[in-house]
């Protein structure tokens, strides 16, 4: 207490702990720094929403400017988990990549035939990664309904999902959305697979411009190498996506 030990404070020097009535030993020492390495591996480990290059956690430590007293890289890795709802929900990189659509690692490409557009990773990603979200306007579940009776065959970026007591939808069919107007957004072009599903979606509520936003982000399930085509289940109702009621091979893919 006479010494609090955060993850920016200066070790109390030997006078100081003298002076304050400790021993003139390391043992209490050696407790703050224990206790300021713990510090900032805690922080450390929530900056990163994906798992992280050793490298990357390098320059991490040299942007902090700590010179000693750090956690070592290779520990970070290996005490890294998937980011905790409340991680994600308070994240500063995480919502810039909502608002701004700034997601790395993923590249848009072209399958042909009716099988379209698709997202292919261009990183590694690790299980439990956030790797990006379904972009669009959140509407409500009835708007979305009305908006598939007049699309009819067309409508095939509508997602719908309920999170808590409220049903709602995700308009990614409005192309461009008013927000990136000369830009697509991955999440639209990730294709349906049942059987390979890499990603699975989760809802959540970010602060987004100062505004509660409902968002959809897709975690990885399981590790995923380069040049992989990322895939999540549209899931069995066939209510979005065009594959209502309807036949469709890909749907069992
Ligand atoms: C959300 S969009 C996905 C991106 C779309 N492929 C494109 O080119 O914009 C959904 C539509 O993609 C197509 N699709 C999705 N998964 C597919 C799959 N596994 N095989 C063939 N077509 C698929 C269907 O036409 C579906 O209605």
């Amino acid at each position: 207490m006479k010494f609090p030990a955060s993850a920016d404070s200066k070790a109390p020097t030997k006078l100081d702990r003298l002076k304050a009535g400790f021993p003139g030993d390391r043992v209490f020492y050696d407790k703050w720094r224990a206790a300021q390495k713990a510090k900032r591996m805690e922080r450390l480990l929530k900056a990163f929403t994906r798992k992280p290059q050793e490298s990357t956690v390098k320059y991490g430590i040299l942007k902090e400017g700590w010179k000693n007293n750090c956690p070592k890289p290779a520990d970070v890795l290996a005490a890294w988990k998937p980011a905790t709802k409340l991680v994600i929900e308070t994240d500063e990189d995480l919502r810039r990549n909502v608002s701004q659509q700034t997601w790395k690692g993923l590249a848009i490409k072209d399958f042909g035939g009716e099988k379209g557009l698709g997202v292919v990773a261009t990183q590694p990603f690790s299980k439990g990664d956030i790797v990006c979200d379904y972009h669009g306007k959140v509407i409500t579940y009835a708007q979305g309904r009305v908006m598939m009776q007049l699309l009819q065959d067309e409508a095939g970026y509508l997602f719908f999902f309920r999170t808590g007591q409220r049903h709602l939808c995700i308009d990614a069919q409005t192309f461009p959305c008013e927000c990136h107007p000369c830009a697509d957004t991955v999440g639209r072009r990730l294709k349906h697979s049942s059987e390979q599903a890499n990603l699975c979606p989760e809802p959540f509520v970010l602060k987004v411009n100062g505004q509660d936003v409902d968002v959809i982000l897709f975690r990885a399930l399981r590790n995923i190498s380069v040049d992989t085509e990322l895939k999540f289940d549209y899931g069995v109702k066939r209510k979005s996506f065009r594959g209502e009621g309807q036949d469709l091979q890909w749907l069992d893919e």
